[in-house]
């Protein structure tokens, strides 16, 4: 992390912890290694005890392009599975004793509408396009669900996980997914004026109320969830459906 190849920054600058997602070129796709420096940047943060608030931006267009594919339809063993250390980062995620803040300047699909929904606060650029696209892919997205419960209804639930269909971050805002949509010139006045919001709560109060509104085992649910989604990207529906993005083509699926 911190090197000249890392995919994660870190900043912690007094109060407030930078943790930038940072492979633009790949929109910011959650590949095995960018999960492992995300969940070691989380612990730096958390362990930092002038740290007390944790923001998770990017660079680039977006602000994350969900579970990194080109790994996902390689990998033939749930460990090798993006999707499965994802699991355990959601759930660092909700488990970190300090508020987590996703600010996304740009738009999220897949995963990384998990990492927004398992963030306490999300401020977002109102134009910012969302999905829960994995259906496109032939894949289901067990593993993101228990965060996006935790913000969603069922029944709304459903309607976007069948259709993947896309949304802006103004919409996602009336459903209670994003806390504030803003435009880009009042991005930086809106997350500066979160955090000092976040500041003048008391930090163990801010600490037991994550416990308090914690859902009991979410760990163990995740990791359940990621076998779940593991059948799916080894099925002949999800290889197709990946692949076919990648290849940049319509997906044919059979059955
Ligand atoms: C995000 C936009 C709209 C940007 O759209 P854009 O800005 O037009 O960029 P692009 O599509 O040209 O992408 C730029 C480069 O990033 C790559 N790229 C892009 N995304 C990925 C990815 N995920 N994995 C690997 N590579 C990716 C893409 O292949 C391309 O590579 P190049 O052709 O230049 O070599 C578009 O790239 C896109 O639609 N990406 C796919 C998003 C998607 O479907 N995500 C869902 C992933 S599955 C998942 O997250 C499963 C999970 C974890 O939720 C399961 C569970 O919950 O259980």
């Amino acid at each position: 992390m911190d090197s000249n190849d890392a995919l994660i920054r870190y900043r912690p600058d007094r109060i407030v912890a930078s943790i930038t997602l940072d492979a633009p070129e790949r929109r910011n796709a959650l590949s095995v290694r960018m999960i492992g420096e995300l969940r070691e940047a989380l612990a730096k943060a958390v362990a930092d005890p002038e740290v007390r608030v944790i923001v998770i931006d990017h660079t680039g267009p977006v602000f994350c392009a969900g579970a990194d594919l080109k790994e996902s339809v390689a990998a033939t063993r749930l460990e090798d599975l993006p999707a499965a250390h994802l699991a355990e980062l959601l759930a660092d995620l909700c488990e970190a004793p300090k508020p987590v803040v996703a600010a996304a300047r740009g738009g999220a699909k897949g995963g990384g509408m998990g990492l927004l929904a398992a963030a306490d606060l999300v401020i977002a650029e109102y134009r910012a396009p969302m999905a829960f696209s994995e259906v496109r892919l032939g894949v289901v997205p067990a593993v993101i669900a228990p965060v996006v419960a935790r913000k969603l209804g069922p029944g709304l639930m459903r309607r976007l996980f069948l259709t993947g269909e896309s949304f802006d971050a103004v919409i996602a805002c009336s459903w209670g997914l994003v806390t504030t949509a803003v435009a880009p010139e009042s991005f930086e006045h809106q997350q500066a004026a979160t955090v000092e919001s976040l500041v003048a709560g008391g930090p163990s109060a801010q600490a037991g109320i994550k416990v308090l509104t914690a859902t009991p085992d979410l760990r163990g649910e995740l990791r359940r969830a990621a076998a779940v989604t593991a059948e799916y990207f080894f099925s002949e529906e999800g290889r197709e459906g990946t692949r076919s993005f990648l290849e940049k083509r319509p997906p044919s699926w059979v059955g």
